[in-house]
């Protein structure tokens, strides 16, 4: 794996679209509606839904408290069933999908969440190590240098070895985006990851983000409350009570 610590590109062009041939999309949901419970109690929480994400993309998801962001996020990364309309990810169809295609499809995303969800009990480095053992191809040998490689490209090169517990909340987020990168994946899908940290801490969070995303090339759809840090998107989109509302070029930059 050669990660470099090259500048962000500020161009805000997807790294797989300079041939001139057509884009494939990473994610293409069409007509998507989601419901909640059942009987008197279903409630419709999505409606509609159209988007497409490209290669290279960093889009961000905003919009208010309860208005299905997460729920969209869930569903786009094969975390809960499509119930309608299509759903695309990596070119597997996910509505209908049995829960075998949904495991490979998630092993092909990486995910970062508010909560940075390490397991106490493991190293920065085993951490990191666990996502890429759901990797066949990979020898032991070489997962325990790409957890090394990864984990100083993020700044930690000095803490491979520390338990969760010894390191700061913005190192946790840092341990748990060098997880969700190291394999490479298409797509990356990130639910606050910024929330639990100050604003330093949360600014270096995506803007590592952000250099990785480039560098490897991955399309990366992150939700979030946090105005500070919208400069970092090529595209916003905005969700108010389950409906889309803009699908929008980001030219802040
Ligand atoms: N498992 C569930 N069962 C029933 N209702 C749910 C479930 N999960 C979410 N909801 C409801 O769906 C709506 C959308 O929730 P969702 O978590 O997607 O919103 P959100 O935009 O991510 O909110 P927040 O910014 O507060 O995290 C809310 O009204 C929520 O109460």
């Amino acid at each position: 794996m050669k990660i470099s610590l090259t500048q962000p590109d500020k161009t805000g062009v997807p790294p797989h679209n300079t041939g001139g041939s057509p884009v494939p999309t990473v994610v293409s949901i069409k007509n998507l509606n989601h419901y909640f419970g059942k009987g008197s109690l279903r409630k419709q929480i999505l409606f509609d839904i159209s988007l497409e994400l490209k290669p290279g993309e960093i889009v961000l998801l905003t919009g208010p408290s309860g208005s299905g962001k997460t729920t969209l996020l869930t569903l786009m990364g094969g975390l809960r069933s499509p119930q309608t309309g299509s759903v695309k990810v990596l070119e597997q169809e996910l509505v209908g999908a049995n829960n075998n295609r949904l495991v490979e499809v998630r092993r092909n995303i990486g995910y970062i969440f508010q909560a940075h969800n390490l397991l106490k009990s493991l190293t920065a480095r085993q951490n990191v190590q666990m996502s890429l053992e759901l990797h066949p191809q990979f020898s032991a040998k070489e997962v325990s240098q790409k957890s090394a490689e990864i984990l100083s490209a993020v700044g930690l090169g000095e803490r491979i070895d520390y338990y969760p517990e010894n390191l700061s909340g913005g190192q946790k987020q840092r341990v748990a985006i060098a997880r969700a990168l190291v394999s490479h994946p298409k797509l990356v899908l990130a639910d606050e990851p910024t929330a639990a940290l100050d604003s330093k801490s949360g600014r270096d969070v995506v803007e590592l983000m952000q250099r990785l995303a480039k560098e490897q090339g991955c399309t990366i759809l992150l939700v979030t409350h946090d105005s500070r840090i919208l400069d970092v998107a090529d595209r916003i989109l905005h969700i108010e009570d389950g409906w889309l509302q803009s699908d929008t070029e980001n030219n802040r930059f």
